[in-house]
């Protein structure tokens, strides 16, 4: 069995903090925190790493609630330092972008930084660094995503800002699961 679920793909905040905080775990990613849950219902993996609540931007989804409702036990918290980048395709400034995917948090926790650009439009994507797939699927120039700096590099994508986030100090604490 898979010691370790959590939000993929590569390079997600979440694998961030499984490379610093859990080496040691053989893991499996997944798209959402619902396939997550339900895969440790299932069996399907012994113990799991989720989102929590944002220094800035407070809880993540409902994942404290799913936690204490599904009665699953949290056996230890980890705080990871989240600095946001922005990253595109094309050559680009923040000016001449039209559109930003990301994480839903991310976005969040940007929203001060991007209230001098109001022509941006958001889209929510899975994750930050599932949003880097997302973007290479629209085939869209002008448009940009919100990500870690080693997803944009992973990438090849090109970084038009670095520590974009709100909060000079971000930080988001992740819980390991069981059932
Ligand atoms: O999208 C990611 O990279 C994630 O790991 C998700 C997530 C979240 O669930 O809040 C994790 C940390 C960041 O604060 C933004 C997004």
């Amino acid at each position: 069995m898979t010691d370790l679920g959590l939000l993929g793909p590569e390079n997600t905040f979440h694998d961030l903090a499984r490379k610093r905080f859990l080496p040691h775990l053989s893991f499996a990613y997944f798209q959402n925190f619902e396939t997550i849950f339900k895969a440790l219902k299932d069996g399907q993996i012994k113990q799991a790493l989720v989102a929590l609540r944002n220094s800035h931007s407070g809880q993540v989804g409902n994942n404290l609630e799913t936690i204490r409702q599904r009665g699953l036990q949290l056996i230890e918290e980890f705080e990871l330092p989240v600095n946001l980048c922005l990253g595109s395709l094309k050559p680009n400034t923040i000016k001449s972008i039209r559109k930003v995917f990301s994480h839903p948090m991310a976005i969040k926790e940007t929203t001060h930084f991007f209230s001098k650009y109001s022509h941006i439009k958001f889209i929510a994507s899975s994750s930050t660094a599932g949003a880097i797939d997302e973007l290479k699927n629209s085939r869209d120039s002008q448009a940009a995503v919100i990500s870690s700096k080693e997803a944009l590099e992973s990438k090849g994508l090109l970084i038009i800002a670095e520590g974009i986030q709100d909060e000079k100090h971000n930080t988001t604490t992740f819980g390991l699961i069981r059932a």
